[in-house]
């Protein structure tokens, strides 16, 4: 792709640099090894309540594993097009499973188009179950891509069900807490692939629009290239630095309203202005389907009174979907 790699940023695009000392970079050795899980919880507590993100090191996660998912990643979006849209995600129905072309999901689509292109995986089902559970697509070109990418699927699924035990900790609920809201939950595990944006660069097209996540918990593992930018509760964008070795922790909307807005989901965008191409794995796991959602009473305060109302899982978070991906929105 020929493109002008001296980018003209708009004001609007950018992200101050803070010191990472406002961004916390937590180790959560002590959480998984059980050592010290409350230690843990009680810096998990700062960091969601005040930056609404994280990173996290020590995670248990071997980074030549990372790596070698990212490899295979890079490998699936230099595919052809063609062979590419022969996976797209419309074929899977609602169950939402299959790549994203550049522009084809929108995050913030009353302002931006998002440059990026997605492929997104789920838990293995035979049969369309019903919204997020169904067949996963496979690149016939890339034997290693499936099982490579389904079992860093697995490895997230396990290791957020560890940052969740915290998280519960951390709002003084048993570590077991959300354990009865996921029996089945909905989670999506997607690779992503920013071009870079070159000459003036303004709000209407970047790698994904501003949007806060839709369900509990995102694990992102980020390459080195950096663009990955965050509004703190000030309103001001700082940027997300790629730090070796750990994973950004961010919530999504469902924990937000959990608590009541004591936690914060963060709104975050993606701007790659870098002159190289950047890749990302985000995993993101909900809740149920069917779970209910409505504020925690221990964050029900006079000064803090009920902010939402009760609502599922499934219901928030395809809709959010519905306004974002074409496809659904004709459907
Ligand atoms: O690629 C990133 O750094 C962020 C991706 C993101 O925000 C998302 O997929 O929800
Ligand atoms: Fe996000």
């Amino acid at each position: 792709m020929s493109v002008d790699l001296v980018a003209r940023l708009d004001d609007k695009l950018r992200a101050k640099r803070e010191s990472f000392d406002k961004i916390p970079v937590v180790d959560i050795a002590p959480l998984l090894d059980g050592s010290n899980k409350q230690a843990v919880a009680k810096q998990i507590r700062w960091a969601l309540s005040n930056t609404g993100f994280m990173y996290v090191r020590n995670h248990g996660i071997p980074q030549e594993f990372v790596d070698s998912v990212f490899d295979v990643s890079r490998r699936f979006f230099d595919l052809p097009m063609p062979q590419k849209m022969e996976l797209h995600v419309s074929k899977s129905d609602v169950a939402l499973r299959g790549y994203i072309e550049p522009f084809g999901e929108n995050t913030d689509p009353s302002k931006t188009k998002d440059l990026k292109e997605c492929f997104d995986i789920g838990p293995e089902r035979s049969t369309l179950e019903g919204p997020f559970f169904g067949s996963n697509q496979w690149p016939a070109t890339l034997p290693e891509f499936s099982e490579l990418t389904y079992a860093y699927h697995q490895k997230m699924v396990i290791l957020s069900k560890t940052l969740l035990k915290g998280i519960a900790l951390s709002l003084d609920l048993q570590e077991t807490h959300f354990e009865k809201l996921m029996r089945n939950p909905i989670s999506i595990q997607r690779l992503l692939h920013y071009p870079p944006q070159g000459g003036y660069v303004g709000e209407n097209i970047i790698g994904i629009g501003a949007h806060t996540d839709y369900g509990n918990l995102t694990i992102l593992a980020q390459d080195d290239v950096g663009g990955l930018q965050v509004m703190n509760r000030d309103g001001d964008w700082v940027e997300g630095t790629p730090i070796h070795g750990t994973f950004v922790i961010n919530i999504g909307d469902l924990i937000q309203r959990l608590t009541n807005d004591v936690y914060l989901a963060n709104m975050h965008r993606v701007v790659n202005t870098t002159g190289r191409e950047r890749y990302s794995i985000p995993f993101f796991i909900d809740a149920d389907f069917d779970a209910i959602i409505e504020p925690l009473a221990s964050c029900v305060t006079d000064g803090n009174p009920r902010r939402y109302k009760p609502v599922t899982c499934g219901q928030h978070k395809f809709g959010r979907f519905a306004v974002s991906y074409a496809h659904l929105a004709k459907a």
